[in-house]
């Protein structure tokens, strides 16, 4: 019998639900070659309502079908005589019928959200994104300078610490291991960053702990909004090598849980009760700016897609991504502020 009939089983009625709609196709239950049903059984004890358009399997189990006939008053009439009485054509078998409903297709992920291009069409406060941060040729250079040094393996990608290390299960720095300062090969960045467009003044150091992250093709993050004691309010994400999508989620009060640490990797909590989601396109070289709201109230996630579907254009992951994340430890008294 074959499956992938494109149909399945209604949901269980609550009482006062609508049933789904007559239509020409049924599922019926009690019925299949795991119970000693044939395809042409099925065809004969159907086939005296109307013509039969085709039997398909519903679902692995062998006992449950799915019936098409041409014609919605062939379907009816099935119903009528062989819903929950014996059926003479199949030996006395009871059979359960109901209306079919067409399979839901899967969601691709993501797929129903917009993703943005820039982030004034984000519309989240604080979050800014400058395309070509970096030139292409600085690119290179960053990216020889983090692979000739020591990577560290998380579960499903590499890191390297500067400035503070950052300790994934509690999701903070540790202060008092000051590693030195930001290295060589990020000061072009950071003279950079302090010219970024909405950063105005500084009293001391924008950034000083730095989080190079390697992303092999198709890897993401799970959500989760950076400690909001270990950092302070600009984190400054720069990304090379590959794209990403970044999705931003706002969940109603009380409503989000922090997820678990499982070996050292957050689980996925992606698939929690309702939020608001937002989603934009990081090009390699560009740089975000996370402030503000967009830092402190949103969670930020990359999907673990290896396509991403922009704007109606399908981007492959088809290389690895590394980010570098500037952020600054709170332990260091002053501020910085932005242009409204
Ligand atoms: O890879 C990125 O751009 C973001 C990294 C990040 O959110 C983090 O390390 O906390
Ligand atoms: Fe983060």
């Amino acid at each position: 019998m074959a499956a992938k009939s494109g149909y399945t089983r209604p949901r269980p009625l609550a009482e006062d639900a609508a049933p789904p709609p007559p239509s020409a196709v049924l599922y019926v239950a009690n019925c299949g070659p795991a119970v000693g049903v044939t395809d042409a059984d099925v065809r004969a004890a159907f086939g005296a309502f109307g013509e039969v358009a085709g039997v398909q399997a519903a679902d692995s189990s062998g006992a449950r079908v799915i019936v098409r006939f041409h014609e919605p008053a062939a379907a009816e009439a099935a119903i009528a005589a062989l819903h929950g009485r014996p059926c003479d054509r199949l030996a006395g078998r009871v059979l359960h019928i109901r209306y079919s409903v067409p399979v839901k297709p899967k969601a691709v992920p993501g797929g129903s959200l917009p993703v943005a291009l820039a982030a004034s069409e984000l519309g989240i406060p604080g979050i800014y994104m400058v395309e070509e941060f970096v030139t292409a040729a600085e690119e290179q250079e960053l990216l020889a300078a983090v692979d000739s040094r020591p990577w560290k393996s998380l579960a499903k990608r590499r890191v390297q610490h500067y400035g503070y290390e950052f300790l994934y299960e509690t999701r903070n720095v540790d202060s008092k291991q000051f590693l030195g300062e930001l290295p060589a090969f990020a000061s072009m960045v950071l003279e950079k960053i302090t010219s970024f467009p909405v950063v105005k003044k500084c009293t001391t150091r924008l950034v000083d702990q730095l989080t190079v992250n390697e992303y092999p093709c198709g890897v993401g993050l799970s959500p989760h909004i950076d400690t909001h004691s270990a950092f302070e309010e600009m984190i400054f994400s720069l990304s090379l090598a590959g794209p990403c999508i970044m999705e931003f989620r706002k969940y109603p009060r009380g409503s989000w849980r922090a997820p678990s640490m499982v070996n050292g990797v957050d689980e996925d909590i992606s698939q929690e009760p309702e939020c608001i989601r937002k989603a934009i396109f990081l090009p390699p070289r560009s740089m975000l700016l996370m402030s503000g709201e967009g830092r402190y109230a949103w969670h930020h996630y990359i999907p673990h897609h290896k396509i991403d579907d922009v704007g109606g254009r399908v981007i492959k992951r088809n290389s690895r991504r590394v980010s570098f994340t500037f952020r600054k430890e709170t332990l260091l008294i002053g501020f910085c502020y932005l242009v409204p």
